[in-house]
């Protein structure tokens, strides 16, 4: 510190000594002028935090002065000094309690600020104590599948045979119309309930449906994980070895299929999409001959020698996936999203238009025609964002920030009720469950979420 700004730092702290006690003093006195002394405080503690003045903070943390007041966007010390980088006084303000969790009024919190303006260091620190993950990490439920699939192992039947009787390979089951076995698992979280061969065997026996998911690790010596569909009349031999297990319905889906651990979400996704194909592709759909099950029931085969689908690639001899898109349409200002509500929706829940990708289509070209379909708005330039798999049965949601060149609604009454603009503002009241119409996103387990909160704190409206 130079002899200089020694100076001024023991000036600025005489000051601030002499104001907490004109402040103490004033709460006896006008509330109006008490107001206008703690808004100088806190005016003063955005400034220090945001030319990293550490000292200055701590002494002014020490008065007076609440640690999380806000401006009137919203901003916290904590986020002045995220805009600037200043690491020195986020750690000062983080010891002392600041709350890293706070939005400000467009959504972000100083974790955004911080990683929107590159400041890793900062970014990184704030990421350590913080409870809400950053923008760029954005990760969707049914998307942590953590199995390696070993799809090279699946043309080894030998190796598959062996590995359903192996004492360490893995069964999730699923009943005989698809419902999946659960149990509970942390917290309000559920878990597949996980059987092993020998309790098994008895339905083994009888040959059910059985999908290779894949390998705990990279080695074909460890835990292989398997999905086997129950004949009728076998669900109660699963609950007999896991007592507190229970089939989860599908139609209509419970929400415990959208609480399951992470990691389990993702091997659900795979098995009951599989397993699924498997139940709807009986039949040859080339021939209508009946079909076999191969490769680890990633494969049917036509009974038929003479079939054409036997000939040549065949895409209804391998598991289907459905590609949609799902996009948040951004107006041409950026200062505003475009939300819809299906009459199927909960009452007051918007969500992000979506519409499935039709043959010969790129993601940009349905991207633009669902876009204008559902609301008459034309989009031009189309970023992708990030990809969920929706198992029911088997869609792939690609998710998209879809730029609109105009702003005119013109709403598809055949499919949507409503579709409006919702400024930043707004968006922030929804996502804080505090808007005044009570108005609601979906919930973060669904990309349209991610995509909003991924908008919000990606922009650095300041
Ligand atoms: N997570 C979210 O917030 C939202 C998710 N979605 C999901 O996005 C997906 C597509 O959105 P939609 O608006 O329903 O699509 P859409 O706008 O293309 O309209 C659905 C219609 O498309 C036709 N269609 C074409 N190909 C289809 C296929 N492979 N499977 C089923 N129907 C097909 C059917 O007639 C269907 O009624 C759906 O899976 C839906 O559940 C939709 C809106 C919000
Ligand atoms: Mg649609
Ligand atoms: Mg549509
Ligand atoms: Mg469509
Ligand atoms: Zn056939």
């Amino acid at each position: 510190m130079t002899p200089q700004t020694h100076f001024l730092a023991r000036l600025f702290a005489h000051r601030t000594k002499l104001l907490q006690s004109v402040l103490r003093m004033s709460s006896t006195a006008s509330p109006e002028k008490s107001d206008n002394l703690t808004q100088q405080f806190s005016d003063r503690l955005f400034d220090c935090a945001a030319t990293g003045k550490v000292d200055e903070v701590k002494s002014l943390l020490g008065g007076a002065v609440s640690k999380d007041s806000k401006n009137e966007r919203g901003w916290t010390a904590l986020m002045f000094a995220a805009r600037n980088g200043q690491l020195p006084v986020i750690e000062v303000l983080v010891e002392k309690g600041c709350d890293v969790n706070i939005m400000n009024a467009s959504g972000q919190t100083a974790l955004d600020i911080a990683s929107f303006w590159n400041h890793t260091d900062s970014a990184a620190f704030l990421q350590k104590h913080s409870t809400h993950s950053p923008f760029d990490q954005a990760i969707n439920y049914y998307s942590q599948n953590p199995l390696y699939r070993a799809s090279e192992l699946r043309k080894n039947a030998e190796w598959l045979e062996a590995a359903v009787q192996k004492e360490n390979t893995k069964f999730v089951v699923f009943a005989s119309d698809l419902r999946p076995f659960f149990i509970k698992g942390e917290g309000n979280r559920f878990r597949l309930a996980v059987m092993n061969h020998t309790q098994l065997s008895s339905c083994l026996a009888k040959k059910p449906d059985v999908v290779f998911l894949g390998l705990e690790a990279w080695d074909p010596h460890s835990s292989a994980w398997f999905a086997l569909k129950l004949h009728d009349g076998e669900e109660d031999l699963c609950k007999e070895h896991n007592p507190n297990g229970y089939f989860a319905e599908l139609f209509p889906r419970s929400r415990d299929v959208m609480m399951l651990e992470d990691t389990h979400a993702g091997i659900f996704a795979e098995a009951h999409s599989v397993l699924q194909w498997l139940d709807r592709y009986r039949f040859c759909p080339t021939c209508g001959t009946s079909t076999q099950i191969a490769e680890g029931g990633y494969k049917r085969v036509c009974d038929d020698k003479e079939c054409r689908s036997l000939k040549g690639v065949h895409n209804t001899c391998y598991p289907r996936v459905d590609p949609s898109l799902i996009m948040l349409v951004v107006s041409p200002d950026n200062k505003r999203c475009l939300l819809g509500r299906q009459t199927r929706f909960p009452p007051k829940m918007y969500s992000c238009l979506a519409g499935f990708m039709e043959p010969g289509e790129c993601i940009e070209d349905t991207c633009r025609r669902e876009v204008q379909e559902e609301s008459g708005v034309k989009v031009g330039r189309v970023e992708y964002h990030s990809s969920q798999p929706w198992p029911f049965p088997a869609t792939l949601m690609l998710g998209c920030i879809a730029h609109a060149r105009t702003e005119e609604i013109q709403i598809d009454p055949e499919e949507l009720e409503d579709v409006r603009w919702f400024s930043r503002a707004e968006i922030a009241q929804m996502l804080a469950a505090r808007h005044p119409d009570g108005l609601f996103l979906p919930p973060p387990t669904a990309i349209a979420r991610q995509l909003v909160m991924s908008w919000v704190t990606r922009t650095a409206n300041l």
